[in-house]
């Protein structure tokens, strides 16, 4: 395989064994044209591996959430490309959205359950994989909430359940700490990291808290659009 200039920590070099669930090369994002138009990553290489535990930490507008909807295939690359090569396209991915909103006419258990259920998965089976997530992020006592009866970080706990009951290879999670107080935070973030542990799947978060970055495995700084090298200091761009 050829050589990535991020998301590999030093002195673990990738081998045929290691599953590679994205391929980012050179991918970058602009929206608008001429004048007007923003460039929200400049041609981004790294790998997310089966098992990775990555964050990618900047500022405010530095791109995170546009490079995480590259690698989720939501936004297609302005140039370069992006692949899944061990998953089938970007099925198989999950997305716990920055300021994920839940339903409020649902309870909890329903909430978590819904996306199985619109992908024709009977009511019973969705309802008993989505206790099943929800006991998971510690959530199983909250299943007959609505989601005005939980915190915030409780929805997000949730919200990470909901990814996790369509057993995702890949979790993607955007500033799932970004409201939450500090505490909070590491709790939702805690949860993350017990599901994926528990369900074999690859974790990236982004985050402007660099000691929520901490927690991860691997570390991308993000400036500007710019991936810096893993663990770099973060100094403005
Ligand atoms: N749909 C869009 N149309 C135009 N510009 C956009 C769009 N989405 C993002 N941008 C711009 O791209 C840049 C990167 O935004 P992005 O949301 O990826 O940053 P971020 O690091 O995730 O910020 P935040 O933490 O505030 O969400 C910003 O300058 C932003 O204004």
């Amino acid at each position: 395989m050829p050589p990535r200039d991020h998301a590999i920590p030093a002195g673990k070099p990738v081998t045929s064994l290691d599953e590679v669930l994205v391929d980012c090369r050179n991918a970058a994002l602009t929206f608008g044209r001429g004048a007007t138009a923003v460039v929200a990553v400049h041609g981004a290489n790294l790998w997310v591996r089966s098992a990775d535990r990555l964050a990618i930490v900047g500022p405010s507008g530095s791109g995170k959430s546009s490079l995480l909807h590259l690698l989720a295939g939501l936004e297609q690359t302005t140039s370069g490309t992006v692949t899944w090569p061990a998953l089938d396209g970007p099925g198989g991915i999950g997305i716990v959205f920055q300021g994920d909103s839940l339903i409020a006419a649902l309870d909890v258990v329903e909430n978590t359950a819904l996306p199985l259920v619109l992908a024709g998965v009977p009511d019973g089976e969705a309802h008993r994989l989505a206790a099943e997530a929800l006991a998971l992020v510690d959530a199983a006592d909250l299943a007959e909430r609505l989601p005005e009866e939980i915190s915030g970080g409780q929805a997000q706990r949730v919200a990470a359940a909901r990814v996790l009951a369509q057993s995702p290879r890949l979790i993607l999670a955007d500033e799932p700490t970004g409201r939450l107080d500090h505490t909070t935070g590491g709790h939702v973030l805690d949860a993350l990291l017990t599901a994926a542990d528990q369900t074999g799947a690859a974790l990236v978060v982004t985050t402007h808290d660099p000691a929520i970055a901490a927690r991860l495995t691997t570390r991308l700084a993000m400036r500007g659009g710019r991936l810096l090298t893993v663990d770099e200091p973060q100094e403005a761009s």
